[in-house]
This record gives structure tokens, C-alpha cells and sequence, in this order.
């Protein structure tokens, strides 16, 4: 299943095709400012009269404008009445039961924020209204336009893991986020976006190691998609410095930005400029993580830079290393090496 978009916004062409599998239900649009996320969530919600969109993604034919649901900055609450008669407004017009609305306050976390008024909440709070009332509207296409950037990190992922694993609703969702966390945390696709075409789609690990991802860090006020690997496995202690989990039998340490899913795998985006590769004595390092692995690729990402590909237990972890450290490695394809590197990345 796939759909298709087209719209002219000013000077800005929208042209993008989208795959919608059927098993995937958490699909993230990823992509530079200006690149048309947004332009293309309001499309798929039927809000842009004039954009054409073709497309079905299991039983939600789209545009959707009936019941689809956009949470964005653009989309207001009623400013003259509390909070607590904005859900029940939308509650009561959707049949929800006490149930349901009180598991959407309670997991979006608006308990507090009932008697408030719209306009005395903060960014995060407002968000959290928003998201309680678009839960309450029980849509088929959920639509989350940044819808989290606002929060805390701790409450984000709260918020997220209930959406994603405990909400008993049957939306189908589309989430953009600039934090590729939310892209681990929540989406089983994710299609990049640039300058109003799709790019790439695919899982993030796949994207994440594609030709559009960069090696080199950002540039100030530049989105970039960093080079990376996101490595996987079962779950294994919480320590002081964070989660530990299983790699094939080797213990990772990781920072609490991991990702934990409702079958207890940790997920850890481990960027590749940040992966440090030997192949002498595996301790020679201060790092506190250290994989070993098979050489798989060896490719040119540029002038300076080689792109190493690994397959550490069943997983593949990709370094970027300078050429000349390369050349003085004489690494080779099938060679085995040591993957050092950190518990925590800023990004
Ligand atoms: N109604 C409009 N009239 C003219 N130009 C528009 C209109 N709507 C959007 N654009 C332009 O379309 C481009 C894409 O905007 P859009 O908001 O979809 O980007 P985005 O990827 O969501 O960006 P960001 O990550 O910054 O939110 C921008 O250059 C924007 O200026």
C-alpha cells in the first residue's frame, strides 16, 4: 500500500510517495526544517484544499479528513473554557466511556491540569492536553506534528510508551520528530524527507546507515542525519550509570536515553563518528563499551572518511574512520576488529 501527495504551497512543491505497509502501524517522517512535513501531515489529513493525495494504508483510505486527528502547535484548544471541558467536550461528542477518558488524562498525565485554563498552560502541558484530546476524538489516522518536543525527556518517553504499547485505541499514526529517539522509541518505518520528496524509507537502522546519512556532525542550525547503527538486544540490569543489555554475549552499557520496548529489548543509537575501532588488546581503551566484530564493507564516505561496516554477534555496527587511520589499520574485508565505544552520545 503506499499513497501519493501532491501540493504547491507558495513556492514550495510537495512530491512525495509514501509507502504504507499494513503490518506497520507508528510511521515517522524525519527531515530538514522547510523539507514539508508539515505540509504533508495537513495534506494527509485532508486540511490542504489544494494538494491531490491518493493512497490507503490498511482500512484508512486517504485523505482522511473525518477521522484523522493533527495535533500540532497549529491546532488550538477552545481558549474560553478549562481544560477539563475541552476533553469532555471532545469525549462526550466521541461516545468515550468514563473508561477511556480517564485512561487518556491519567496516561497523558492532565490529571493536574483539569481546572486550568488553556492559555495558563505551559508548552509540555499544553501538548499533554492536546494529545489526551486527540486520544478522546478516537481517530483511524493519529497525526503528531512535534507533538512531544515541549516535554521532558523522562515524560516524553512515558508518554510515548503508553501511546505506543498500552493505548487501546486503533490508529494508525504518523509521527515527525526531530529527536531520532522518538524515531527508535515509537516507528517501525521512517521516511526521510528533503525538500518535498521522500528520500529514503525504511526501518531507522536502515536509514540511519544509508547514503543519506552523514558522518560528519551537524552544522550549526543544519539538521543532518548523523551516521549511525542502532544496536539491539534483550535487556540485562539497571545500574547507577544506566541500562545494560545484551549484545550476542557481550554486555552493553547505555545511558537511560536507550530505548526500551514491551518485550524488554533495549534499543541504542551509537552514532558513527563515535565508534572508536582497534585490533590489538581489546581493554586498551578507557571506553566502556567494546564489541568485537567482522569486517563486512569497508566504503568511501569522502576525502577523508572510509565507512566501516561490522557484523558484531548478529548486528551490524558501523564506524566512520579517517582514511588515514585506515590505511595504517590495513584493514580488509573479514579482517575482526574491536568496536570501542561511549554509553552516552549527544546528538
Ligand atoms: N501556505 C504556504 N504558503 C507558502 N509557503 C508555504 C506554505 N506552507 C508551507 N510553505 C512552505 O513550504 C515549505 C515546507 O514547510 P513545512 O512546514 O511543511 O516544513 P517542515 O518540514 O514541517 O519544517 P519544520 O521542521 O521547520 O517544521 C517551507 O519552505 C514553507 O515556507
Amino acid at each position: 500500500m503506499e499513497c501519493h501527495v501532491s501540493q504547491q504551497a507558495g513556492a514550495f512543491t510537495l512530491q512525495a510517495s509514501l509507502l504504507l505497509p499494513a503490518e506497520c502501524h507508528w510511521l515517522g517522517l524525519f527531515g530538514p526544517s522547510g523539507a514539508g512535513k508539515s505540509t504533508l501531515l495537513r495534506a494527509l489529513a485532508g486540511l490542504e484544499r489544494t494538494a491531490e493525495v491518493n493512497g490507503q494504508w490498511g482500512e484508512v483510505v486517504l485523505p482522511d479528513a473525518r477521522q484523522s486527528v493533527l495535533v500540532s502547535a497549529q491546532t488550538p484548544l477552545f481558549p474560553a473554557i478549562s481544560v477539563a471541558q475541552n476533553l469532555h467536550l471532545v469525549a462526550s461528542h466521541n461516545q468515550q466511556s468514563a473508561a477511556q477518558t480517564d485512561w487518556a488524562i491519567d496516561n497523558c498525565e492532565c490529571r493536574q491540569l483539569l481546572s486550568k485554563m488553556p492559555g495558563a498552560l505551559s508548552g509540555g502541558e499544553l501538548q499533554r492536553v492536546k494529545l489526551a484530546r486527540a486520544l478522546l476524538a478516537n481517530p483511524t489516522l493519529l497525526l503528531l506534528d512535534e507533538s512531544f518536543s515541549a516535554m521532558d525527556s523522562a515524560l516524553k518517553q512515558r508518554i510515548q510508551w503508553r501511546l505506543r504499547y498500552e493505548w487501546s485505541g486503533s490508529a494508525r499514526v504518523i509521527m515527525v520528530s526531530h529527536d531520532i529517539n522518538d524515531m527508535i522509541r515509537c516507528c517501525q518505518q521512517v521516511a526521510l524527507i528533503s525538500a518535498g520528496s521522500v528520500v529514503s524509507q525504511g526501518d531507522i537502522a536502515t536509514i540511519l546507515g544509508g547514503q543519506h546519512a552523514l558522518a560528519q556532525p551537524d552544522k550549526p542550525g543544519e539538521q543532518t542525519l548523523p551516521l549511525a547503527s542502532v544496536l539491539k538486544g534483550p535487556f540485562y540490569a539497571q545500574g547507577d550509570a544506566g541500562i545494560q543489555f545484551k549484545v550476542g554475549q557481550t554486555i552493553v552499557n547505555s545511558s537511560d536515553a536507550a530505548v526500551r520496548d514491551n518485550t524488554n529489548q533495549i534499543a541504542m543509537l551509537v552514532p558513527a563518528s563515535q565508534v572508536v575501532l582497534s585490533q590489538g588488546d581489546e581493554t586498551s581503551l578507557s571506553l566502556p563499551n567494546c564489541l568485537t566484530g567482522r569486517v563486512t564493507a569497508i566504503e568511501s564516505i569522502n576525502d577523508l572518511q572510509h565507512k566501516v561496516s561490522l557484523l558484531c554477534a548478529d548486528q551490524q555496527l558501523i564506524a566512520a574512520v579517517d582514511t588515514v587511520i585506515l590505511a595504517q589499520m590495513g584493514l580488509h574485508s573479514g579482517d575482526t576488529v574491536h568496536a570501542h565505544f561511549a554509553s552516552r552520545f549527544s546528538l
